[in-house]
């Protein structure tokens, strides 16, 4: 990435609970992998070029332009070899910022292309996950990923998308979700998928509250019973700061009251007009008022940034502190779709740790 980020905030640990597979390559692989498959609609043929093409057409104010800008990356996630290998660079690139834990997911139903299945486009994926794991262990910058299938929410696909995350829930596969356009897509239209994976005694999280409300925020659980909500951003409409102290509507208070996480993402609201700034971010609000707030990338490629760098912008436009990501990076951990023992290792072996440590150096 381009940024510079600082040395002390890279060697934090971090948890990931929302990060598009296809959102996220590296451009020079995109590059790579287009002239090895003779994909020829790239817009720019050089690194730099092709990065800054991503960053820019993203950064559009609008969910739907943003979105305009997967067809290029997942036109080259066409096949095994280059899903194995997205894959595996994203787990290195995540072990390398400090990412200790990450839920990334993906749509298999758009990787169909070539010929491929979905169990093949699945099985592809996650042997690059295990792949870029061992690898970064080996690097001494140990991570565990776990995929989460996502349904396109224009399609009608999610029923059989439920079933593969079920299928292969014993694979490293943590759960499912649903993702693309917002509005005129509301999560009720795959209530069937969702009512099938909680009969399945299955995780899943929901995209909503992005570029479409309180309505889509309120189907997402009351409707369909999402455990997380991918962004929730909006739930600040439903906030009133009109008087001397914030007060919550009836859904505000149930989503702080339940503790339902929010799979926040600064960076790319700001790209699709879903936040002014990230200094203005509600995620600052929301977690003084202490809902059970995450942070995340998104989209590493088209945001053009990494878990550092979120946390960086935070620090330095809105006053974060090293109490605050602590707080984040556990309130993720506790929100995982892991096992509980195995989130409970993760936050008092190597977050809490990690953050003793980061305490003690900055007052050195
Ligand atoms: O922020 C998002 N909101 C809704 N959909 C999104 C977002 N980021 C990526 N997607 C879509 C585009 C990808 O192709 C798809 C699967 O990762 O999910
Ligand atoms: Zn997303």
């Amino acid at each position: 990435m381009s940024h510079e980020v600082r040395p002390k905030i890279k060697a934090l640990p971090k948890v990931l609970l929302h990060d598009h597979l296809d959102g996220g390559v590296r451009p020079a692989t995109v590059l790579e992998l287009a002239k090895e498959v003779g994909y020829d609609e790239l817009p720019v043929d050089d690194v730099q070029g092709l990065a800054d093409w991503f960053r820019d057409s993203a950064d559009s104010g609008s969910l739907v332009r943003y979105l305009e800008t997967f067809a290029q990356t997942v036109g080259v996630m066409q096949t095994r070899d280059a899903l194995f290998r997205v894959a595996s660079e994203c787990a290195q690139d995540l072990a390398e910022d400090g990412v200790v834990y990450a839920e990334v997911r993906y749509a298999p139903e758009q990787h169909l292309e070539q010929g491929l299945t979905l169990e093949q486009v699945i099985e592809a994926v996650n042997a690059g996950f295990r792949d870029g794991e061992a690898r970064a262990a080996s690097a001494g910058r140990p991570i565990r990923v776990r995929a989460l299938l996502t349904a396109m929410r224009h399609a009608a696909k999610s029923r059989d998308i439920a079933e593969l995350a079920v299928r292969y829930r014993d694979q490293e596969v943590a759960g499912f979700d649903i993702a693309g356009a917002e509005a005129g897509y509301p999560p009720t239209r795959h209530l069937d998928a969702f009512e099938y994976l909680r009969r399945e005694n299955a995780h899943f999280t929901i995209h909503a509250g992005e570029a479409f409300g309180l309505p889509s925020i309120w189907e997402a659980i009351q409707w369909c019973g999402a455990e997380r909500l991918g962004h929730g951003v909006r739930i600040v409409d439903d906030i009133d700061l009109s008087g001397d102290a914030p007060t919550l509507g009836r859904l505000a208070a149930f989503v702080r009251d339940r503790r339902i996480p929010l799979e926040m993402c600064p960076s790319s609201n700001v790209q699709t007009g879903a936040a002014e700034s990230v200094a203005a971010h509600p995620i600052t609000m929301l977690k003084e008022l202490r809902f059970r707030v995450t942070l995340n990338t998104d989209n590493r490629l088209m945001s053009d940034t990494s878990m550092s760098w979120e946390m960086q912008q935070l620090v330095d436009e809105a006053g974060w502190n090293l109490d605050d990501l602590r707080w984040v990076t556990v309130n993720a951990m506790k929100s995982a779709f892991l096992p509980f023992e195995q989130r409970l290792t993760l936050i008092e072996d190597v977050i809490k740790p990690g953050y003793d440590a980061a305490a003690r150096n900055l007052g050195s």
